[in-house]
């Protein structure tokens, strides 16, 4: 471990400085687009009006033969396209691919400046993320950057998941982790062939009572991971996200399955698919109804000390932060959606 005196000394000559607190705005979705696709970057407009964040993908889902005609593009899209305020991502390949190296020094020497976040697939300890951290120094000194760019490390593997807290407190760097329930699957023999989302088959069953059916419920596959990565990235000062969720056509499910991550504290998940960002928007927006409640424990304790009733519930010092939570999360988006502040009363 770096010795805490220079955790956030710049890790080369000239490279910027790095944050000291992670910036935070909307982050319901962060919505994937294959820039080697045309369709996809004349569309980048209105998917920026619409996403909260935007992320170029370049590692799985993009053959290898279109691996090339991802990077221009989404070099292009840097260049070229207006996105207004919406942060622009990418995921890179994996550090073993041979890709991965050109990803790094034609995104940071040609769009540094533009881009906020660099997502790094299958990260399996802290080395991983000291490489990336150190390798983006360099470029961006040489490239001239003022302001540092980010890390987003995707929790995918069985050893990431065994080094979750390392992982998030590897660099000034991390922004923030997300669940990747396919690679992890594999990486850990799971039985399923699903992207994300429950399965049939992982459930409990209540105890027999007579002839009666017995009671049986399906169980979240993904909570033990979800809790994992959500503790050591609150620990850490990071932000921790739901990832993909393959079954396209399947909303409801989707619905459900953002909204179990939203509870434990994700912050948002990834939309694959267009209709998957207003699931996302719906999900990880506090219920108007939530905020009404919250906005009043802060109003009747001023100063967030002490016991109150409200409604018939006990509220005190713990409480107050729940709702300032709550509230801060509403007052984020109301600022950025006009809808959300009127139901919101902002
Ligand atoms: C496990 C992981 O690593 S997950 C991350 C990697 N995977 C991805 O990034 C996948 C991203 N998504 C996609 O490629 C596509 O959404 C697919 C292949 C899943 C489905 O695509 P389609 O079969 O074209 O879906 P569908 O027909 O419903 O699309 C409707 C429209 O939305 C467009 N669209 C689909 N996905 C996207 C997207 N991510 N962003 C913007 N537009 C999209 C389609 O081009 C189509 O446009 P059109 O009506 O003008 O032709
Ligand atoms: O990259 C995402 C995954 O689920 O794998
Ligand atoms: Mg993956």
């Amino acid at each position: 471990m770096r010795n805490p005196r220079s955790h956030f000394a710049p890790l080369a000559i000239g490279a910027p400085e790095p944050l000291r607190e992670i910036p935070v705005g909307p982050m319901r979705m962060i919505h994937f687009f294959d820039p080697s696709s045309e369709k996809m970057l004349a569309r980048l407009p209105d998917m920026a009006a619409s996403a909260d964040i935007l992320l170029g993908n370049l590692e799985d889902a993009i053959p290898a033969d279109r691996k090339e005609a991802a990077r221009a593009g989404l070099v292009r899209a840097g260049r070229e396209i207006d996105l207004g305020s919406t942060p622009l991502w990418t995921r890179v390949n994996a550090l073993e691919s041979p890709w991965v190296l050109d990803d790094l020094v034609t995104l940071v020497t040609e769009i540094g400046s533009r881009l906020d976040v660099v997502m790094v697939p299958k990260v399996e300890g802290a080395w991983d993320i000291h490489y990336v951290d150190r390798l983006l120094a360099q470029l961006e000194a040489r490239a001239g950057l003022s302001r540092p760019i980010l890390i987003h490390a995707i929790l995918e593997t069985a050893q990431g998941v065994a080094n979750v807290e390392e992982i998030a407190n590897a660099s000034p760097r991390m922004q923030g982790m997300s669940l990747g329930p396919a690679d992890l699957a594999a990486s850990r023999r799971m039985k399923t062939t699903r992207v994300g989302g429950g399965h049939p088959g992982y459930r409990v069953l209540g105890d027999p009572a007579g002839d009666a059916a017995r009671p049986s419920y399906q169980q979240d596959l993904w909570h033990y991971t979800i809790g994992r990565m959500v503790d050591a990235c609150a620990a850490a000062g990071i932000f921790p996200f739901y990832g993909p969720f393959g079954d396209i056509k399947d909303l409801e499910g989707c619905e459900a399955q953002f909204r179990g991550a939203y509870l434990m504290g994700c912050v948002g998940a990834w939309s694959l698919h267009p209709g998957q960002i207003a699931v996302a928007k719906k999900v990880f927006s506090p219920e108007p109804s939530e905020v009404a409640f919250a906005k009043r424990v802060l109003e009747a304790i001023p100063d967030g000390a002490g016991v109150h009733m409200i409604d018939g519930k006990m509220q005190d010092d713990a409480t107050w932060k729940q709702s300032k939570v709550m509230v801060d999360l509403a007052e984020l988006l109301a600022a950025k959606d006009p809808e959300l502040a009127e139901a919101y009363g902002m």
